[in-house]
């Protein structure tokens, strides 16, 4: 398969739905070729504040594990019922690959927490838009299980870090979902004369 081009891949990159992937793995070096084009992102004092921990096989088994027991804490419970373990443990087999995302923020030079979470959310969309050029769909799950501390600590990252959620990978099964997005005129002004802020004040 030919890899798409950066603008082609922006335009088809879609998030899939988990039952919309094949359980066919990842071929390991195709895996590392997304962290390096992660690794390219912008980072305001070069910081480089994206960490990663990636799960295939019976890895996976390992983060719904630390999954199931966020979720067993966010409802005040020690340890999660056999239920939500298994239920845990089949959504993490529907994707072949895992990658948790965490943000680590640099000791020096520090900077504001907020810059260290867009460097890393820049580092996210390029492995995503990496993915898709080879043919990888992917989903960024942000949910309170994935977001909470006890998962960045039990999958190791260190004491400074914080999770930002878990991508997953897989070759899709089927068609490609159709995007959508709102023109984006809507979201531009342009500034083309000097004297535009007169006309900004006039407007209200
Ligand atoms: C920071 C961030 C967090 C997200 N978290 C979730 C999530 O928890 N669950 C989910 O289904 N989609 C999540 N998404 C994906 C969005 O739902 C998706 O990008 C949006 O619907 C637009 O679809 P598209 O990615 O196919 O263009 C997240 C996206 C971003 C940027």
């Amino acid at each position: 398969m030919e890899a798409l081009d950066l603008l082609g891949s922006i335009r088809a990159r879609r998030t899939v739905d988990l039952n919309h992937l094949r359980p066919d793995p990842i071929e390991p070096a195709t895996l590392k070729s997304l962290l390096e084009a992660a690794n390219w992102a912008p980072s305001h004092g070069k910081t480089e504040p994206w960490r990663f921990v990636v799960f295939t096989g019976e890895g996976r088994l390992m983060l719904a594990e630390t999954l199931a027991t966020s979720l067993a804490l966010l409802k005040g419970q020690d340890q999660p019922e056999s239920e939500m373990l298994r239920q845990q443990r089949e959504r993490q087999l529907l994707a072949p690959a895992w990658i948790a995302v965490a943000v680590e923020p640099a000791e020096k030079p520090r900077m504001p927490f907020y810059e260290e979470q867009w460097a890393v959310a820049c580092a996210v969309q390029t492995l995503m838009l990496a993915a898709r050029s080879v043919g990888l769909a992917s989903k960024w799950i942000s949910n309170a299980p994935s977001l909470h501390p006890n998962t960045a600590r039990a999958l190791g990252f260190a004491e400074t870090a914080s999770m930002m959620g878990i991508i997953a990978l897989g070759y899709i099964d089927g068609e490609w979902p159709v995007g959508e997005r709102r023109p984006i005129a809507d979201k531009v002004r342009w500034i083309e004369r000097h004297d535009e802020r007169a006309s900004i004040e006039a407007r209200g």
